[in-house]
């Protein structure tokens, strides 16, 4: 796993799109993943910069991660809403290519598995954008989902809903369940890059990047995986052990 620790959350959005940049210059027809939230929001205007400067991403396809159950589409909390304004236009992606859990499917079950098809079907997620919530989860894969799970229903744990409910009008509102790509699915991405920012986050990054692999912090799971990035600013690497270690070797790193 690369560690690099930025001075800041707009840094840090600079190197995440400076990742998805070149790799959309190496394949304009790749495959984004694509996170909602907070964190990815620095990537997003990193890399709009870079599409205002000349990167065509209109060609590429991309798939969320995730979205609630039972809210419509154009509701402003909703996956749909927030990856419509945060990615699709700023980066001026092709709407017909970006794909979103449909979380008011009549079978939710159906659209999951035909969502991993689509996946498969687009050749697989070349660079997956990765948010970690405060216990540890990505996408929305809580606290004890299977590392090989697949995309499917979750019910969301009371600390991620309090977590989220500044996007809803009341903590009431925010719903109880979701669709998510599974960590099976999110592994099978060909790069992962992760983004933490803030001192809320620095637990569930130290356990993740540390701590033992563990269903427990879902986010671990990136330790399998071959090509994953974990991009930090101070505050959220200020619990990392071998902070200096990982200071070390980004200095050390070729240009
Ligand atoms: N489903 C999303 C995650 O994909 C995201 O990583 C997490 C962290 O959110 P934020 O980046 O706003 O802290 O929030 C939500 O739960």
């Amino acid at each position: 796993m690369e560690i690099i620790i930025v001075e800041s959350f707009d840094e840090a959005g600079d190197v995440a799109a400076g990742i998805v940049a070149r790799a959309a210059e190496t394949d304009p027809e790749l495959t984004l993943g694509l996170a909602t939230g907070s964190s990815p929001l620095s990537a997003y205007r990193a890399l709009s910069a870079r599409v205002d400067a000349g990167l065509d991403l209109s060609r590429a396809s991309a798939f969320a991660l995730d979205e609630y159950v039972g809210i419509p589409a154009d509701h402003p909390a909703s996956y749909h809403e927030v990856i419509r304004l945060e990615a699709v236009l700023p980066l001026r992606l092709d709407p017909a290519r970006v794909r979103v859990l449909d979380g008011r499917a009549a079978d939710l079950a159906v659209e999951c598995e035909d969502y991993e098809q689509a996946i498969r079907d687009a050749g697989g997620v070349t660079v997956q954008l990765l948010g970690i919530g405060t216990d540890g989860h990505i996408g929305f894969n809580e606290p004890t989902s299977s590392l090989a799970s697949r995309t499917r229903i979750k019910t969301l744990t009371t600390r991620t809903r309090l977590d989220n409910a500044r996007f809803f009008d009341s903590p009431d509102e925010v719903p109880r369940h979701c669709l998510t790509q599974g960590i099976g699915t999110i592994l099978d991405a060909r790069k992962l890059v992760l983004v933490a920012s803030g001192d809320h986050k620095a637990d569930a990054v130290a356990a993740a990047v540390e701590g033992p692999l563990s269903a427990f912090v879902p986010a671990s799971a990136l330790q399998l995986h071959a090509d994953a990035t974990v991009i930090v600013d101070e505050a959220a690497a200020s619990r990392l052990r071998l902070i200096d270690y990982y200071r070390q070797i980004a200095a050390a790193k070729p240009a």
